[in-house]
């Protein structure tokens, strides 16, 4: 029996990570739960449900909400009051922190955005196992993480890094010639530059094959999604940047792949669906059976494979850079990230804006030091929202 602390709980990983709780009862016990705070409807149904021991919201100005959401619920269940005990509630912007250092055998940072890395530095430090959703803290602080994970901690759940964590299982670093990561393309494949000029958020929101958050769906559009994986793959199996490689392939079912130096290529293949990579994270190493369907061998597939273009989708070119630069320069490019993606939602930049603006926010940047705290990555990252926002103004005037 695993006793798993949930970070992010009412999201998308969230959510698929509570339903393979739900089907594998005898090895996963969930002690608390944690989100923004958006929808404590949906927090106190899974608290309940689960049973948990804590539930935290980043948002201190809902807990009064929370509260009322717990008996609502319990009176939707016909409990009386007396017949149970309601969570210890954390709240307020250290609450995804508390959590993860509660005593539990795995942690999953399922949030979203370059807050989650106080959780994942929290978890590490107390020695749990990560299971790692949110890229977004690996980008930014990749420094602070290196430092003080124990081989083998973290354990991906993003698709592409858990099928390469699954192609080396038991091989050497010696072997590895190359990284090949697979994106879909995203909304937008296939299209030119110039064929992405007017498109909308509600057009970008339109993933092809995965259904997931806003923030990370508006990512794949951009290849931003996969210029973040790319820093994520250096930061979890340290391949140089020019050993990693970024293949688009429309139907999302070879999840990533790993070259050998005798020419060799192993690939994990499996239909687009996250509660795969998610049970094995919360498992790891052992497999969940029946987590996911398998591939339908019975049936004719084609699988493509086409290289990405640069001059419509250049983020992935700006990462590498970025990530050989090294210091703060991936957390400036996540964070210059996370202001433009909010300001294309809101209508004040175009969807070319976005990674022109990240172009300008870098070029523009000062050489902050490799960060040593949070605080560093913080600065570093408070310079770049406020870069990005100059920079997005300047484009709408
Ligand atoms: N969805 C997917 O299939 C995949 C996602 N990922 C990564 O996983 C992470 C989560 O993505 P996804 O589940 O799609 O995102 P969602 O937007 O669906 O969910 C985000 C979760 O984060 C919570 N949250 C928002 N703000 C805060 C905050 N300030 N403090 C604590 N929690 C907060 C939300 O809570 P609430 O809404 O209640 O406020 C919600 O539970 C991202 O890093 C993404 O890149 C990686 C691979 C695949
Ligand atoms: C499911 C998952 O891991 C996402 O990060 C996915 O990779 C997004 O799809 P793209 O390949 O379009 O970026
Ligand atoms: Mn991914």
């Amino acid at each position: 029996m695993r006793d798993l602390v949930l970070l992010g709980s009412t999201g998308s990983i969230g959510t698929q990570a509570i339903d393979i709780v739900r089907r594998n009862p005898d090895r996963f016990r969930v002690v608390a739960l944690g989100a923004g705070g958006g929808n404590v409807g949906l927090l106190a149904a899974q608290a309940l449900e689960l049973g948990v021991e804590v539930v935290g919201v980043a948002r201190a100005s809902v807990t009064q909400d929370l509260q009322l959401a717990f008996y609502a619920e319990a009176q939707k269940r016909g409990w009386a009051s007396g017949d149970f005990k309601l969570p210890k509630i954390v709240a307020g912007p250290d609450a995804m922190t508390e959590l993860a250092r509660w005593p539990c055998d795995v942690v999953l940072n399922g949030v979203v955005g370059s807050l989650g890395l106080a959780p994942t530095l929290a978890a590490l430090q107390e020695g749990r196992i990560l299971a790692l959703a949110n890229k977004e803290s690996l980008v930014a602080g990749g420094p602070l993480v290196r430092r003080i994970a124990k081989p083998g901690q973290i354990v991906p759940v993003d698709s592409e890094h858990s099928a390469l964590a699954q192609c080396l299982r038991g091989g050497t670093a010696a072997e590895v010639r190359r990284l090949v990561l697979t994106a879909s393309g995203g909304a937008f494949r296939g299209r030119r530059r110039e064929e992405l000029t007017n498109v909308t958020p509600e057009e970008a929101l339109k993933h092809p094959t995965w259904d997931m958050g806003p923030v990370v769906t508006i990512n794949s559009a951009t290849m931003v999604n996969k210029a973040l994986e790319v820093i994520e793959a250096h930061e979890l199996f340290d391949v140089p940047y020019d050993d990693i490689e970024v293949m688009v392939h429309p139907q999302s079912v070879i999840h990533s792949m790993v070259e050998f130096t005798d020419g060799s290529t192993l690939a994990q293949a499996s239909p687009p669906d996250m509660r795969l990579p998610i049970a094995l994270a919360l498992a790891w190493p052992d497999r969940v059976p029946e987590a996911a369907a398998a591939v339908d061998w019975t049936q004719a597939h084609n699988w493509e494979f086409r290289p990405l273009d640069d001059e419509a989708f250049p983020a992935v070119r700006l990462a590498k850079a970025a990530g050989r630069a090294g210091r703060c320069r991936p957390a400036i490019f996540n964070a210059a990230n996370e202001e433009c993606v909010a300001a294309f939602v809101s209508g004040r930049l175009p969807f070319l804006g976005i990674v022109d603006t990240l172009e300008r926010v870098l070029a523009a940047a000062p050489d902050f030091a490799e960060p040593g705290t949070v605080d560093d990555v913080l600065a570093a990252e408070a310079w770049a929202r406020a870069q990005a926002q100059r920079t997005i103004e300047a484009e709408g005037a």
